[in-house]
């Protein structure tokens, strides 16, 4: 299988905290330059990266930031939705994406492709690592066997029927990290710096944090319900 070297970009990125800029349909931020200023403000601070989705909102954080960009397309569909098909990834990359990060199951693609191939295209055609975001051990095997050139637990609790749970899956990363010899992000539900010092200690070659820091929506949401006041509109 074929794979590219861990390039600088990953390097650029290792044992860093990655602040992921999304809004998503029905957030008030949405758009390039909401994310273009939450980028800066992350950069200012001191992430290593930015995780973006969309062409539009990398070009911006790209632009506004010069941060190595982990991009990504989200489609909205059922099933696989990250960065499905090479179309997607090739989008995020002519906007300025260092590293391209898919959905790294098994779980069929929406266009009937395979992960090893759109990996493999992504090396050839557009020189750039491909980050493997998995919900498990096994996911993380597969994808290192697609020749992924790391991996992140992204997708851990959103792939099952049960409700999303509160905590992040640290003991994914630790066990991912055990698994195979690719770098491990961190990536899902990381809300306080205990969880991302408890990431780093299970091995992860990086921090992903998104909602805690870029999502003003979700975080009054959490306040709203712990003391049990009455929600908004949205
Ligand atoms: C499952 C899924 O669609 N995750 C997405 C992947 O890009 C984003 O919605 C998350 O915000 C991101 O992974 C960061 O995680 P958190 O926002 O929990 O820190």
């Amino acid at each position: 299988m074929k794979s590219t070297p861990v390039d600088a970009a990953l390097r650029a990125i290792e044992s860093g905290l990655v602040v992921s800029c999304q809004a998503a349909a029905g957030n008030p931020l949405r758009g390039p330059h909401h994310m273009a200023a939450m980028a800066q403000a992350a950069a200012a601070a001191g992430a290593t990266g930015i995780r973006a989705e969309g062409a539009d909102d990398v070009a911006a954080v790209k632009a506004a930031t010069g941060l190595p960009v982990i991009g990504i397309r989200k489609t909205g569909d059922p099933g696989v939705f990250i960065t499905p098909t090479y179309a997607d990834a090739e989008s995020v990359v002519a906007a300025g994406a260092s590293i391209v990060a898919t959905d790294g199951t098994a779980r069929p693609r929406p266009d009937g492709g395979d992960l090893a191939t759109l990996i493999e295209q992504v090396h050839d055609r557009l020189g750039v690592p491909v980050m493997a975001d998995v919900d498990s051990v096994e996911a993380g095997r597969y994808a290192h066997e697609c020749g992924a050139d790391l991996l992140a637990s992204t997708l851990s609790g959103y792939t099952g029927p049960g409700a999303v749970p509160d905590a992040p899956d640290i003991a994914l990363v630790a066990a991912l990290v055990a698994a195979t010899p690719l770098p491990v992000v961190a990536e899902g539900r990381i809300r306080a710096p205990e969880e991302a010092r408890a990431a780093f200690a299970a091995g992860a070659f990086a921090v992903v944090v998104g909602t805690a820091i870029t999502n003003p929506m979700e975080i009054t949401r959490r306040f709203v319900t712990a003391l049990d006041l009455p929600e908004g509109a949205t």
